[in-house]
């Protein structure tokens, strides 16, 4: 069994969509993460969004919590460190992070998309982080369009279901560890809830995945590379033929403690209203439908923020 997480040249899909098609896939079912190469999210859209996000994070503590809003379970904005935990953990994750969601003209698709908050203090951070957001939602549309061949749909079959889901940017502050004698971590082990997920800065070390034998697998990529992973409402919709793994960010050892870390991982959503329900081609004799009643996808999100402390923040 190869011992990394490969990454492929998304500009294969192009040109040799067969072969692509079938080595994503085979990714996907043995890691449920890929690297994706030779995509068109430049550096400097990625420099000038690092930029923004370290000069918002830098800000002194009372106006970042300006920036939180209540009662929307941190859709928006910014959440502080100590608030979100995974699923199973007793200990909050060390991290802090904000919510960039979709831009719309006139009243909002559907009234979970809630209006962005953008902070006065930096100067370009909607410009920055909002062009980011628009470079990988494009990049997840081609993602999506192999899996959907894979899947054995029609190409676009993805594009009406996407194309006003509540998707998330959520740049990420892992502050330098103090108390080493910590019992946090800086993302508990976790599977991501939505459809796919597309991350900015997995070359920076403590990313972990979790295999099949029980083994944590660091994932090591070169700087350019953005990685994609299957989340839990993908998972579902094909009946596990697509996996979400389970994944975690560790403290780093010794020295490299006292160093941030930053990344961006952008949750891509299906539209509030799509109705989650198991595509027939990835139900067999072998695999039989686990997921025999649907759910929509709005309803199944309300579900886990639930479970991971976001809607009792206030
Ligand atoms: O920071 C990372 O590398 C991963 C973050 C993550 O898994 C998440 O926010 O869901
Ligand atoms: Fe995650």
């Amino acid at each position: 069994m190869t011992q990394q997480v490969p990454t492929l040249d998304i500009r294969r899909f192009a040109t040799d969509k067969e072969n692509f098609v079938a080595e994503i896939g085979k990714a996907y079912t043995e890691f449920g993460f890929c690297g994706i190469s030779g995509h068109d999210v430049s550096d400097q859209v990625v420099d000038n969004t690092y930029a923004a996000i370290k000069a918002f994070f830098a800000l002194p503590t009372e106006v970042k919590a300006k920036y939180h809003k209540t009662g929307q379970g941190g859709a928006r904005g910014y959440t502080a460190v100590g608030v979100e935990k995974a699923k199973d953990s007793k200990h909050p994750d060390l991290k802090e992070f904000y919510h960039v969601g979709r831009e719309y003209e006139g009243a909002a698709p559907h009234p979970s998309l809630y209006p962005n908050i953008w902070p006065s203090e930096v100067l370009g951070f909607k410009d920055a982080t909002y062009t980011l957001f628009s470079k990988l939602e494009q990049l997840g549309h081609t993602v999506l369009e192999a899996l959907a061949l894979f899947l054995g749909q029609e190409q676009h079959y993805f594009a009406d279901k996407v194309n006003y889901g509540n998707s998330i940017l959520r740049p990420i502050h892992y502050p330098p560890i103090v108390d080493t004698s910590t019992q946090s971590i800086r993302a508990g082990q976790h599977e991501d809830i939505n459809l796919i997920t597309l991350l900015v800065g997995s070359n920076e070390a403590g990313l972990e995945i979790l295999r099949r034998d029980g083994s944590w697998l660091p994932v090591t990529t070169i700087e350019g590379t953005i990685v994609v992973n299957i989340g839990d409402m993908l998972q579902r919709l094909t009946n596990h033929v697509l996996p979400s793994t389970t994944h975690r960010v560790v403290n780093p050892a010794g020295v490299a403690a006292g160093e941030p870390r930053y990344s961006i991982p952008f949750f891509m959503h299906p539209n509030p209203d799509f109705v989650i329900d198991t595509l027939s081609s990835c139900v067999s004799a072998e695999n039989p439908n686990r997921y025999p009643d649907p759910i929509s996808s709005n309803d199944y999100l309300m579900q886990r923020l639930e479970e991971i402390g976001l809607l009792k923040q206030g």
